[in-house]
């Protein structure tokens, strides 16, 4: 319909198509099979990632290649296979499903979006599920990642893998990058909710907030991550009326013998059972699916640190995985970055992109 000045807005069109948004929801990677040589080819490409291991090329790699790989594949391929799951990876597994749900959610708010998964490291990459999301007509695309908090080691990391693949793709699509969402609304209370059902279910313990770790130098570069994992986990313990002395904030995952962001997890449940707190709650909010880190790392062995060291009980709040709260979050997160752009297509313009189409064709046939 024309409007009040006389122009008439035609829908957007590009080799005949209409204009398309879609999303692009990213997550780290796993290794395809919990065996020692999957674990190597995908730790091989995450730890050969410069954003990950920040040393020089020349002295990393032999290392990577001559001691790392060959003393931590077949360790990790068995901690990889004590989580596994008939159908893979807790990490791909949710994941796949939560981009599923995110285009569930978006459709009944009335969204044409298009939502697909893909992995920094392994399986499906990044270049391959923008290859297909242009070929399904994308012309606008979301890059949406499964970090609340920003790091270089991931965030930087997804930004550099989608940027390779411009450099290969002549008609770039317009792209959009979410950051971060460590202080989102939505997020903060799906976390808070899940603790709050857990506590009603349970009892209340100590809660404990573990975050992964990063090089405590990142933060002296500038890297933002220790600031935004400290405000994700004052704002939670806000939503949860916590005075300081009821949780604390801990770091995880050390990787190799560098000061990384303090104090450390494990120790930390130590210190805690020692000085006589007998029960913890621990969550780990900086992770959006449960996966290596958070079922084994601290289901596992988390667990049993504290245990040994004298603690009572322990409970492990699991993540945000399918959990509707969530959904609905990263929903309204995509939406707010989407703004402006077209996700609702009337019916007829997809016709219309058709008889274009066809048009086309018979005039390129003449
Ligand atoms: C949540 C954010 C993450 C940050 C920040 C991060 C930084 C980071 N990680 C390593 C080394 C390893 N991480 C590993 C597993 C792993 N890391 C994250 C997330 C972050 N990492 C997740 C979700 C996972 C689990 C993947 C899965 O398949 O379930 C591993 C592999 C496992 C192992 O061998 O221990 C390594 C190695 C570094 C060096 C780093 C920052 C510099
Ligand atoms: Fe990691
Ligand atoms: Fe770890």
């Amino acid at each position: 319909m024309a409007s009040s000045d006389g122009f008439n807005p035609e829908p957007e069109f590009t080799h005949g198509r209409a204009a398309r948004t879609a999303i692009l929801y990213c997550n780290l990677g796993t290794p395809d099979e919990p065996t020692a040589p999957a674990v190597r080819r995908y730790l091989a490409q995450f730890l050969g990632d410069r954003r990950v291991v920040e040393i020089p090329r020349i002295v990393w790699l032999p290392l990577l290649y001559g001691v790392i790989l060959p003393l931590r594949a077949g360790k990790s391929a068995a901690k990889y296979a004590s989580i596994w799951e008939p159908e893979g990876s807790p990490l791909r597994i949710w994941t796949e499903k939560q981009a599923k749900l995110l285009q569930g959610w978006l459709a009944v708010r009335g969204h044409d979006a298009p939502v697909r998964f893909a992995m920094r490291y392994g399986q499906p990459s990044i270049a391959s599920q923008l290859d297909a999301l242009k070929a399904e007509g994308a012309t606008r695309i979301l890059i949406l990642q499964a970090y609340p908090q920003y790091a270089g080691s991931t965030t930087a990391s997804v930004i550099d893998a989608v940027s390779q693949w411009t450099q290969t793709t002549r008609n770039v699509p317009e792209l959009r990058f979410v950051n971060r969402y460590h202080d989102d609304r939505g997020y903060l209370q799906a976390l808070a909710q899940r603790v709050e059902r857990h506590w009603q279910a349970n009892g209340t313990g100590h809660l404990l907030m573990s975050f992964h770790g990063v090089p405590e130098r990142t933060l002296h570069l500038g890297d933002p991550y220790h600031c935004e994992c400290l405000k994700t986990a004052r704002m939670l313990a806000e939503w949860l009326r916590l005075e300081p002395s009821q949780y604390t904030v801990t770091f995880q995952s050390r990787f190799g013998k560098a000061k990384w962001l303090e104090p450390y997890t494990e120790p930390t449940l130590q210190a805690l059972a020692a000085k006589g707190v007998d029960r913890v709650d621990v969550i780990c909010p900086g992770f959006t699916s449960d996966c290596l880190e958070t079922l084994e790392e601290i289901a596992m062995e988390g667990r049993d640190a504290f245990l040994a060291a004298g603690g009572k009980t322990f409970h492990y709040v699991s993540c945000l995985n399918d959990d509707p709260a969530w959904i609905a979050a990263l929903g309204g997160i995509a939406e707010k970055h989407m703004a402006g752009w077209p996700t609702k297509v009337p019916a007829d313009t997809a016709a219309l992109a058709r008889s274009r189409e066809a048009a086309m064709l018979r005039g390129a046939a003449r």
